[in-house]
C-alpha cells in the first residue's frame, strides 16, 4: 500500500520501518517541521502525531478523502466531531488508544475480569499506568479505556486521578526511564490482590497493530475500532 505518516517522531519511525519490511510504500511524511512527498498519493494516512495536532491531520485526511488511521491520545474531547465530519465526507477511520493486539485482548479480558468482580463488593478496582518521560499525556489513552471497559460493567461511573469516591476507579500514571507501556489493573480487598498487566516490551506491536488497520480499512467506507480490525 502507499502509506502517508503523519507524526514522525518514535511511532512514525517504527511504522516506517516495519511498512517498508512488508513491502509498503511511504509516499508522504509530516512533522512539525518535515514535509515530504505528496499526500494524495496515499491509499491510507497513519497519524501518530501531538493531542493539538491530531484533529487538523485527521480532518485533512477525510476533507481529501483518504482513510484515516489515528493513534495520537490526548484529543478525545472532540472525538465525535471527527465521527461527524467522516460521515459528512463519506469517508474512512479508525481511532484506537492502543493499537497492539495483546493490548486488544487485555481490554477484552479487563471486561471479563470486571463483569466477575462486579459482585465482590469488597474488592476495589484501581488502574495505574507507567510510560516514558517523554509522554505528553496522563493518564494514558489505554489506561481511559481499560477503565471505560470496567465502567461498562460495574457500578463505577468515571475515573480519577485525584482521590477516589466510592463510585470512581483511580488512574495513577508512573513516568520513568523509556518504558514503552505497562498498564496494570488490581482487585485490591484487605486480605488479598488480584492483578492483571499488559507489559509491552517495544513499540513494534503498536506499529504492526496501525500497519494492519490500515490495510484492513481499504474499501471501508466508516468509523471503525480495532474491535471490528480483530473481530473481537
Ligand atoms: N494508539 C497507540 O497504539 C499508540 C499511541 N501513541 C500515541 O501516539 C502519539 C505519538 O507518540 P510518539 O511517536 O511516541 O511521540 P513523539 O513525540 O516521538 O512523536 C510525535 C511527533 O509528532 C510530530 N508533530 C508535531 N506537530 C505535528 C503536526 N502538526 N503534524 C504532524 N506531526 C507533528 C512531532 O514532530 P517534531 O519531532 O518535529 O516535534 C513528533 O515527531 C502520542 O499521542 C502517543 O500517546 C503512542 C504509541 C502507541
Ligand atoms: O505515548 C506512548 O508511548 C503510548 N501511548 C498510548 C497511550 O496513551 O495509551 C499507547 C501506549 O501505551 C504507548
Amino acid at each position: 500500500m502507499k502509506l502517508a505518516l503523519l507524526g514522525y517522531g518514535k511511532m512514525g519511525k517504527t511504522i516506517e520501518r516495519l511498512a517498508k519490511e512488508m513491502g509498503h510504500e511511504i509516499v508522504y511524511k509530516k512533522g512539525s517541521s518535515l514535509e515530504e512527498g505528496t499526500l494524495t498519493r496515499a491509499e491510507a494516512a497513519i497519524e501518530f502525531s501531538i493531542p493539538e495536532a491530531a484533529v487538523t491531520n485527521i480532518a485533512h485526511c477525510l476533507e481529501k478523502n483518504i482513510p484515516v488511521v489515528s493513534g495520537t491520545t490526548g484529543w478525545l474531547s472532540e472525538y465525535d466531531d471527527m465521527v461527524q465530519l467522516c460521515k459528512k465526507c463519506n469517508g474512512s477511520f479508525i481511532y484506537a488508544s492502543n493499537f497492539s493486539i495483546g493490548v486488544n485482548l487485555f481490554f477484552s479480558i479487563n471486561e471479563y475480569a470486571a463483569k466477575i468482580m462486579a459482585p465482590w463488593k469488597e474488592y476495589s478496582a484501581g488502574i495505574e499506568e507507567i510510560h516514558h518521560t517523554q509522554k505528553l499525556d496522563a493518564p494514558s489513552g489505554t489506561a481511559i479505556t481499560i477503565a471505560e471497559g470496567i465502567i461498562q460493567h460495574s457500578e463505577k461511573k468515571s475515573w480519577t486521578m485525584e482521590t477516589p469516591q466510592d463510585n470512581e476507579i483511580k488512574i495513577e500514571a508512573v513516568r520513568e526511564g523509556d518504558v514503552k507501556g505497562t498498564h496494570t489493573v488490581a482487585y485490591v480487598s484487605a486480605i488479598d490482590t488480584i492483578s492483571l498487566t499488559h507489559k509491552a516490551h517495544t513499540r513494534d506491536g503498536f506499529a504492526k497493530g496501525a500497519i494492519l488497520a490500515a490495510q484492513w480499512l481499504k474499501n471501508k467506507k466508516g468509523v471503525f475500532t480495532m474491535k471490528d480490525v480483530l473481530g473481537i
